[in-house]
Parts: C-alpha cells; sequence; structure tokens
C-alpha cells in the first residue's frame, strides 16, 4: 500500500537520489547536501509547528511510501508563502495597443513586465514520482493530497494557490527563453541559473535581470515561441491542474517562459468536493466501495492514502478497512477528510 506522509530525516537518502534523477530543470530539488538537509529540517519545522494562524515560511514536504517494501517512491510539496523572507519574481503577459486613428493604423503587441505580483501566495512543488512507481493513479494521488492537506487545514494557506510549470527547454538543458536573456543580458547557462535559484541564490536575478517591460515581438523567433508554453514530460501534471481548475494569468516563469497557473482554494474541485466524516471500521463494505483519496486531520502525524471506502452522505459515516485505518493512524469516531478518485457529474 503506498501512503503519503510528512518526510523525516530517516528519508534523507531518498530525497538525494531522487534530487539525482529528477535532472536539470526541476528547480526545488538541486543535488545539493546541505540544501536538501535544510529541506527536510524544514519540513519538519512546518509540520510540528503548532498554532498557526496565517501562512507564514512553512515548508511542507511530503513522501510517498511504498508499505510493501518500506521504499520511498515520490514527493510533493507545499510553501505556504512564498516572497515573503526572498523576494518572488514573475513576467506578467499584457497588451500595448500602438494606434493611429489619423493614420488607420492599429497594432497590438504583447509586453513581458517584471514583478512580483504572487507574493505572499500558496504554491505547490517538488512533485515526483519514480520510475518504479509511475502508472496507476499515483501521480494524481502526490499531486492532489495537498488540496485535501489545504482543504483541512486552511489557516495555514492563501486563498490564492499557484504552481509554476517547467517551460520548453532541450536534453541539455538548453532553453530558448533563456538563450534570449542569456545573449543580452546573463553570461551563464540555463543549468547554472536555475541551480542558483534552486539553492536560494536569487540576488543575481535582481542585480541581471532586465526590468524595464520587454517587447515581445523583439524576442527572437525561437523565445516567442515559447512563452506560456510548457515542457512535454509537464503536460499531463499541466491537464491535471486544468481539471481542477487551474489556468494560466499570465504569468510566466522569468528563466523559460514555463506557465504558472493558479486557482482559488476554495474552487479546487478535490478540495471543493472533500468531505470530513467520522469513521467506522468494516472490511467488507469498505471493499464495496468507490476508490478515495483520504487523509487523516493531523498535521503532525499526517498520513493519506488512496483506497476504496463506503461513503454514507445521509449518515455522515465513511466506512474503512482495517488496513486503511491502520495506516492513517484512525479509530471508529476519528475524523477524515476524503474526496473520490472519479468526481460524479
Ligand atoms: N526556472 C526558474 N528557476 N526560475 C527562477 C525562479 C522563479 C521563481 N518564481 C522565483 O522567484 O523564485
Amino acid at each position: 500500500m503506498n501512503i503519503i506522509r510528512p518526510i523525516t530525516q530517516a528519508d534523507y537518502q531518498a530525497l538525494y537520489d531522487i534530487a539525482v534523477e529528477s535532472g536539470i530543470g526541476f528547480t526545488s530539488l538541486p543535488v545539493n547536501d546541505d540544501l536538501l538537509h535544510r529541506k527536510v529540517d524544514r519540513a519538519q519545522e512546518a509540520f510540528t509547528k503548532a498554532n498557526v494562524t496565517q501562512p507564514g515560511d512553512e515548508s511542507y514536504l511530503f513522501v510517498m511510501e511504498d508499505t510493501t517494501t518500506g521504499e520511498v517512491v515520490g514527493t510533493s510539496g507545499i510553501e505556504a508563502a512564498v516572497g515573503i523572507d526572498d523576494a518572488f519574481y514573475h513576467y506578467h503577459l499584457s497588451k500595448v495597443v500602438h494606434a493611429s486613428r489619423e493614420l488607420n493604423i492599429h497594432n497590438t503587441v504583447e509586453i513581458l513586465t517584471f514583478c512580483n505580483d504572487y507574493t505572499g501566495v500558496t504554491e505547490i512543488c517538488t512533485l515526483f514520482l519514480r520510475e518504479q512507481a509511475r502508472g496507476g493513479i499515483n501521480g494524481r494521488f502526490l499531486s492532489k493530497v495537498r488540496f485535501l492537506f489545504m482543504m483541512e487545514h486552511r489557516e495555514r494557506f492563501s486563498e490564492t494557490i499557484i504552481a509554476e510549470m517547467r517551460g520548453v527547454s532541450d536534453e541539455e538543458g538548453r532553453s530558448p527563453f533563456w538563450e534570449w536573456l542569456e545573449t543580452h543580458f546573463f553570461s551563464m547557462d540555463f543549468p547554472t541559473a536555475d541551480y542558483l535559484t534552486g539553492i536560494g541564490n536569487k540576488v543575481f536575478i535582481a542585480e541581471l535581470m532586465p526590468k524595464y517591460p520587454i517587447y515581445v515581438n523583439l524576442l527572437s523567433k525561437e523565445a516567442q515561441a515559447v512563452i506560456g508554453q510548457v515542457h512535454d514530460k509537464t503536460r499531463p501534471a499541466l491537464q491535471l491542474l486544468e481539471g481542477e481548475g487551474f489556468s494560466c494569468r499570465g504569468y510566466v516563469d522569468i528563466f523559460d517562459a514555463g506557465p504558472t497557473v493558479e486557482a482559488n482554494l476554495s474552487h479546487i474541485r478535490t478540495a471543493q468536493s472533500s468531505l470530513k466524516m467520522p469513521i467506522v471500521i468494516d472490511d467488507a463494505a469498505a471493499a464495496q466501495g468507490q476508490t478515495h483519496y483520504i487523509i487523516n486531520t493531523s498535521v503532525a502525524d499526517f498520513r493519506a492514502v488512496a483506497t476504496e471506502i463506503g461513503v454514507n452522505e445521509e449518515q455522515n459515516i465513511a466506512v474503512l478497512s482495517r488496513q486503511a485505518a491502520a495506516a492513517l493512524n484512525v479509530q471508529e469516531g476519528d475524523y477524515v477528510r476524503l474526496a473520490p478518485v472519479k468526481f460524479r457529474d
């Protein structure tokens, strides 16, 4: 059975291996011992911090563990509020009209404006599923479990949730958008710039980034073509988020121009359709039910599973198997929050 739980120090080696496997362009897991250790420490602080009344610099990192082998097969993260102790950057794509009625000329051009508009919002990040666990619902589970967690602990998160999607780059890490920036403003390659931001070294952005609006039609054709486009490998993740109600509001990454998508927590489909109910335990009845994502209501001892359960909305009762209840560390009468894997339309 696969469970999702907070990362602990004992998972360090697995996290390191995942950082290596995830490769270039996976900004949030750079191969760097100090940084990865800090990530585990910060996650433990976030999960054990009591009485949080508003989002702050908490950084939650979950792992998926295959309980039959004890192996960590994936990661998933939430930054409660970005840009609180550093600056958080985007380019915003907007339009400018240059028109002359007298001359009967009307030109609409796009511009990219450097901004910090998403300061203070919650970011979902660091989603990675190892090769051996791909397929089935594991990827969806790792992603959607965050919406249940955020709904259950709303005071810890912003109402606006964003996800930065990886933009277009080739196998060697060459990004057409970055190449234009590199030629005119930076003198380092994309992997280096991406690595520096990943380890939290972001001053060079403020120092070197063009801060005045850029006319898109002055960029190279290759750079123009990838604005707001995702990396092929990121398409399934984007589709999943779009299905949850996320959309791009014109904000793109400052390095590779990949889209940032946004949704209100209360409008996210899995969060909105989730129910909170006390449980009873009955193996046979649970086996008859539909597959759901289920979380317990704890932060420090958070657990999630995806399995068949019975849901009786009239009686306000969720029927769990003994195995599911044990994995969630809940007993009869305890509450869980759940959402169906397949939405009923
Ligand atoms: N692909 C990247 N590494 N982009 C740079 C980081 C952008 C991010 N929004 C930040 O300000 O931290």
